[in-house]
């Protein structure tokens, strides 16, 4: 058998409210997720062996290990859990990951990652379509959304996903600073501050946002619940922000997730990859992370 080979695409939350916590201490979101042209890599090949095995590359790999605790090897063991008692009896899978993007950082990795492998696997064991998303929210918050990979609305705690309405082509510019942010860290930070803003409901457009002015329009409206926390506990966030916004042909710039990756919004990828050149120019990027180009449709 060939190969098969997928990519786990950067999850960008254009917008995060949080709207409740549940009593399991996890909180109610609603966003808007898309994704990006970045992301990192996984291969599958059929091993000889009884046990699912993995191997790291890539530029962010170092600090990763592959073991029981990493979320591809995860995924396989979900993954094989929720099929059942036959589960343990499927052909054994050589897992390669390709780490480009950094870890800890808001854009959904580890969950890309994760969903990666369960969309790889079950094309290798030919799996019924819905043993994935089965297996999905038992990884993590952002698997669900990440194993979709299109731009999409979540509510409940991540698990309630319904399509976004169209978008207008655009470019994105992500930054990450250099430094990780624990996701549970953020949310005790909020959830310490009383954390949930009283707001009316959200309505998205039915018919979409024609242009990037009208998007933007609606992203004004909303904001980014975990940013004031993420940049309390690290204010060099507050700093990338200030440099996004100052980028030339820059329409809107905002934290992703719990931080601390941020993200500029540009009318095309060529515009982004333009203020990405500008940005690396300045000494105050030098070893930040930067991606540009494309969001994907
Ligand atoms: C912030 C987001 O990235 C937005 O897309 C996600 O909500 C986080 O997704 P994730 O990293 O996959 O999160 P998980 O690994 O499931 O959860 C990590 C921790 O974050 C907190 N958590 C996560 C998701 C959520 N809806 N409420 C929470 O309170 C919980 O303390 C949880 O123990
Ligand atoms: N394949 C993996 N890639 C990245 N992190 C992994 C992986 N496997 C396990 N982890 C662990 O998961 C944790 C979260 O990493 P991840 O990169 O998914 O965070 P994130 O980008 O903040 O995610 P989110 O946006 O979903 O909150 C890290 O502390 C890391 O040690």
């Amino acid at each position: 058998m060939a190969p098969l080979q997928d990519m786990a695409h950067a999850k960008i939350n254009l917008f995060l409210h949080v709207t409740g916590r549940r009593e399991d201490g996890y909180h109610l979101l609603d966003s808007l997720a898309v994704f990006a042209g970045a992301g990192d890599r996984v291969t599958l090949s059929a091993a000889s062996g009884d046990e699912d095995s993995l191997t790291l590359h890539g530029p962010f790999s170092e600090g990763l290990e592959a073991d029981d605790n990493n979320l591809v090897l995860r995924a396989a063991k979900a993954l094989r859990h929720e099929i059942g008692t036959t589960g343990r009896t499927l052909p054994a899978a050589a897992l390669r990951l390709e780490k480009h993007l950094p870890v800890a950082s808001g854009i959904g990795g580890g969950s890309a990652d994760a969903a990666c492998a369960l969309r790889l696997l079950a094309r290798h064991w030919q799996l019924p379509d819905d043993m994935a998303p089965r297996a999905a929210p038992t990884l993590g918050a952002d698997v669900p959304v990440c194993l979709v990979q299109k731009a999409t609305r979540m509510e409940g705690i991540g698990d309630i996903l319904t399509p976004a309405p169209a978008l207008p082509e655009m470019g994105i510019l992500l930054v990450n600073p250099g430094v990780s942010v624990s996701t549970p860290s953020i949310f005790r930070r909020l959830a310490a501050t009383g954390g949930i803003t009283p707001r009316p409901a959200l309505s998205f457009p039915e018919t979409g946002w024609p242009t990037l002015a009208s998007l933007i329009a609606f992203l004004d409206t909303t904001e980014n619940d975990l940013q004031p926390h993420a940049i309390a506990q690290e204010p060099v966030i507050a700093t990338v922000l200030e440099r996004l916004a100052a980028l030339p042909d820059v329409r809107f710039s905002r934290m992703s997730g719990s931080g601390a990756t941020c993200f500029a919004l540009f009318d095309s990828a060529d515009k982004a990859m333009a203020a990405a050149r500008h940005l690396a120019g300045q000494d105050c990027a030098h070893g930040w992370w930067h991606w540009a180009g494309p969001v994907l449709p």
